[in-house]
């Protein structure tokens, strides 16, 4: 019935978000603070979040893990408990004014219940969580890598604990208020509690772009709850593949050096793939790594540089190119194209999908 009602409503999907705004701030004028200046890009995302969300998460049982991280992560917003029944309410409005007469009781019904599911987990995750709905961070080093390429360091005011491997979202707070987005940090846990984080930027007026160029030395930034699944079990003995396309390194960086702190026993393989020798921005600490490591081998690709000396082709053809892979362990991150296009790979190549651990933003 959810799939059922959106169809009858998703050719028209931007009128369809207008209205839910438009709705949502007439009802509650207190709510458009919560939201960036620029509602642009903002627009349609989080109504296709939360469609999205309805209608995938089917069981919310199986995602609650997920959604309680995701309650958690929402407290950056201020979002308050009365907050998501507007949204909700104001979402349901929106679908049935733009549905015409095919709209029928039913689909009220199973919107409300499979949102008020939703709602309620991230409500509870949010309600569990003894921590600050954000850290304040100080940049303490900003390196332009290349052109578009930053590596930052950031120190947390208060400890923030995550695991190697995760994400979190990030504010310019002197730039871009009330704009988030996720990175993850690409490096373990350490006693000074500074995350280093990599970023390219897109272009202008997008947070990685403001990220990159204008960030300094002495910014402070907010950052977010962590989320994602992406670490590693320490109880698997298997050998390991991660497989990286362009900023998609930082949590395979995160969870090589979690590696190094106790591996002795598992073969390590990181493709590391970018479109030109221009963007591989961190394989001289990579080089370093495996020379210190000997369980560590590193392959790195060019998409886009036919006089690139290493491998060429994409990053997911190339680890196609090794193996055999089918009794390792896999990790990949990168765009979601990049991971899709190697998960696909490793279908073909048999490697069972409870052995692949991965984490797409899109992008
Ligand atoms: N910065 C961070 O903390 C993290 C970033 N990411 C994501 O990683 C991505 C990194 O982007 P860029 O640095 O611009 O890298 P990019 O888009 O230039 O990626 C280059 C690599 O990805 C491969 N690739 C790209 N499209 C492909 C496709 N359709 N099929 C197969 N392989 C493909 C290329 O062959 C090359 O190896 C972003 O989407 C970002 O959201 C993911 C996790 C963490």
């Amino acid at each position: 019935m959810l799939k059922e009602s959106w169809s009858l409503v998703e050719e028209h999907q931007d009128k369809v978000a207008g209205y839910f705004y438009a709705r949502m701030f007439l009802s509650h004028p207190d709510l458009r603070e919560l939201f960036p200046v620029q509602m642009d890009v903002q627009r349609t995302r989080l109504l296709s979040a939360i469609v999205t969300a309805v209608q995938t998460l089917e069981d919310p049982e199986r995602f609650d893990d997920y959604l309680r991280a995701l309650g958690r992560d929402h407290r950056k917003f201020h979002v308050a408990p009365e907050h998501y029944e507007v949204v909700g309410g104001s979402l349901i409005e929106a679908m049935r004014a733009h549905a015409g007469e095919q709209w029928c009781i039913e689909y009220d019904q199973a919107w409300a219940d499979a949102y008020a599911m939703i709602a309620a987990r991230m409500l509870a995750g949010a309600n569990a969580d003894q921590n600050p709905p954000y850290w304040y961070g100080e940049v303490v080093q900003h390196e332009r890598r290349s052109q578009d390429i930053a590596v930052f360091t950031v120190l947390p005011m208060q400890p923030l604990e995550y695991r190697a491997g995760q994400y979190l979202s990030l504010e310019a707070t002197a730039y871009q208020p009330r704009l988030w987005r996720t990175y993850s940090p690409a490096n373990a846990p350490r006693r000074d509690n500074t995350l280093e984080f990599h970023v390219r930027a897109l272009g202008a007026g997008w947070v990685s772009s403001v990220l990159v160029r204008r960030l300094r030395v002495g910014d402070m930034i907010k950052m977010a709850a962590p989320m994602g699944s992406m670490t590693l079990d320490r109880r698997s003995t298997r050998d390991a593949v991660f497989v990286a396309g362009g900023t998609g390194l930082a949590p395979i960086k995160s969870l090589l050096e979690e590696l190094t702190r106790y591996n002795r026993t598992r073969w390590v393989h990181v493709f590391f793939g970018a479109r030109t020798r221009e963007d591989l921005y961190d394989l001289a600490e990579l080089n370093r790594l495996a020379a210190r490591y000997p369980w560590l081998s590193v392959v790195t690709a060019c998409s886009d540089d036919p006089t690139f000396a290493g491998e060429r082709g994409d990053i997911s053809e190339v680890v196609a190119r090794y193996g055999p892979w089918n009794e390792h362990d896999f990790f990949v991150s990168g765009s979601g194209a990049m991971v899709r296009a190697t998960l696909r790979k490793l279908a073909e190549l048999q490697v069972p999908s409870v052995r692949i651990k991965y984490d797409s933003f899109n992008g």
